[in-house]
């Protein structure tokens, strides 16, 4: 689970200030915002890339406000996929594993089982610079769950896809994130994807962040 207690998020300057909401183990809770509110830097800051004003962050019950990036088990899928442009998908899929000393073995299994869930095994040999929008963004999720995180962060990771490509990644997305169960917080604009995908919806308010009580997509046009 994710809790954020009175959290300040800045920029240059404050752009968020008294941030407190939480995401149950296992839920998938989308984020949203108008254009620069600073959903992305609420995001580098609950990574660690981003140094926290003041509050409290806690992932899995664990207060990690002052821990290292890497000892907050994230997994970050950036707006740009963000794929190592000269390793192949397989090498990507293994990276998380080997920085962290897994046996080869097990790295290969590992790589082979995200590959098969998100259907990219055709894919293993081809480098990373070589894939569609779409096959990136499937890669980039592998590689965000490669480290076997509690909590996964999304930031508009379906913004750049065509429709039909789109409409294949939300159901990935939520599969996998079903049989997985790993705690999730999706940035979008977009309110038909929010509704297909979230478990809560917040939204960021003036420098706030509250939730909204109905589906984002009622009663109002999609934001697409
Ligand atoms: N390193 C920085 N120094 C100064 N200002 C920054 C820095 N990084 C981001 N900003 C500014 O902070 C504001 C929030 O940026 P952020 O990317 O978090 O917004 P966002 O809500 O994710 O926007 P979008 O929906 O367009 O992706 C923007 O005005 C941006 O220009």
């Amino acid at each position: 689970m994710l809790r954020v207690e009175n959290l300040t998020v800045t920029a240059g300057q404050p752009l968020l200030e008294g941030v407190t909401f939480s995401v149950g183990a296992g839920e998938y809770a989308v984020l949203m915002g108008p254009t620069g509110s600073g959903k992305t830097s609420l995001l580098e800051t609950l990574c660690g890339l981003r140094p926290r004003g003041r509050g409290r962050i806690e992932i899995g019950g664990r207060d990690v406000s002052r821990a290292a990036v890497a000892e907050r088990q994230i997994g970050y899928v950036s707006q740009a996929a963000s794929l190592f442009p000269t390793m192949t998908v397989r090498e990507n899929l293994s990276f998380p594993g080997m920085i962290r000393g897994v046996r080869a073995k097990q790295q290969r299994e590992q790589a082979d089982e995200l590959a098969e869930r998100l259907a990219v095994t055709h894919l293993l040999g081809r480098r990373a610079a070589d894939l569609s929008g779409g096959e990136a963004q499937r890669v980039a999720l592998g590689r965000a769950l490669a480290s076997k995180p509690i909590l996964l962060l999304l930031d508009e990771p379906l913004s750049a896809l065509d429709h039909a490509v789109h409409a294949e990644m939300v159901t990935l997305l939520k599969s996998v994130q079903q049989a997985t169960g790993v705690t999730t917080l999706h940035v979008t604009h977009n309110r038909v994807e929010a509704q297909q995908v979230a478990d809560r919806v917040f939204a960021i308010e003036g420098r706030c962040i509250g939730e909204c009580a109905a589906s984002p997509a009622s009663g109002s046009e999609a934001a697409r």
